[in-house]
């Protein structure tokens, strides 16, 4: 892997999550400290019901914590209003997830420009930089495909440059080859990994694939809301967590 510049993208501080009150209170998420820096790949992993899905939603801002911040490029973004988070989201966040979610009366082209539609970025300019998204993951002569003409892998890079098309210098990919063959999975990751190098995106994949770890620079475990280093110690939490908000 390249040496990164330490420059974090993206962290979460005690963050934690608690659902629920009382006696039917669930501790989702005990406070954790994580962060992923530039040019990073950041691996999740744990079993089902461990946590994974709510950290990855509150470090991507569609989940409010019960504790914590969540700080993007150096940023608390943690108490934005609403309609702020949904502009962070937008600018400055890419989604990728397992079902692609491409929009099956639009081309890979137009699919890949659809955040730049919604940022009402001019059509010319905006099939322009998602031509560059589609090279970028590999998938340019499919450009004037519909998805059902796309196999499961083209999908899933058309889905990766939608996420990157507005520039977002953060990833955030849940379970990105659940529902690709080994192969073809393997050249989704390795599409990741080339993001993170070459043009210094940090990525958080989030996942039950063993074989995710090869690409990772670092790799935490979740166990019953409690992240791990792959050294197998609790993740240390510097920051005092004073109100811990009930949903
Ligand atoms: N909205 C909710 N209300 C109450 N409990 C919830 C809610 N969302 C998640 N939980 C609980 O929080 C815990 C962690 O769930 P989470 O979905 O984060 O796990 P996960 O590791 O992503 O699982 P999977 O791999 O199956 O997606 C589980 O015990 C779950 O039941």
């Amino acid at each position: 892997m390249t040496t990164h510049s330490r420059t974090i993208a993206l962290e979460g501080r005690g963050l934690t999550k608690v659902f629920g009150a009382g006696e039917l209170a669930v501790t989702a998420l005990h406070p954790t400290d994580i962060a992923v820096h530039e040019g990073e790949v950041l691996v999740i992993m744990g079993p089902s019901g461990s946590g994974k899905t709510t950290l990855l939603s509150m470090l991507g801002l569609v989940l409010s914590p019960s504790g914590g911040e969540v700080r993007l490029g150096g940023d608390n973004v943690t108490h934005a209003s609403a309609d702020a988070l949904a502009l962070i989201r937008r600018q400055r966040l890419g989604f990728v997830f397992q079902q692609f979610n491409l929009l099956p009366s639009l081309s890979a082209l137009e699919n890949a420009a659809v955040p730049l539609l919604l940022a009402g970025v001019p059509r010319r300019e905006r099939l322009a930089r998602a031509a560059d998204a589609l090279a970028l993951v590999g998938v340019s002569a499919r450009a004037s495909h519909r998805p059902r003409l796309l196999s499961g892998g083209q999908q899933q890079r058309v889905a990766i440059a939608r996420a990157l098309v507005a520039g977002a210098p953060v990833l955030l990919c849940d379970e990105p080859t659940a529902s690709l063959d080994g192969e073809t999975g393997r050249g989704i990751l390795a599409a990741l990994r080339e993001l993170a190098d070459r043009e210094r995106r940090a990525v958080v994949i989030v996942t039950h694939d063993d074989r995710v770890r090869a690409i990772a620079d670092r790799f935490v475990h979740v166990v019953d809301g409690r992240v791990t280093s792959d050294d197998g110690s609790i993740h240390h939490v510097s920051s005092t967590h004073s109100e811990v908000q009930h949903d």
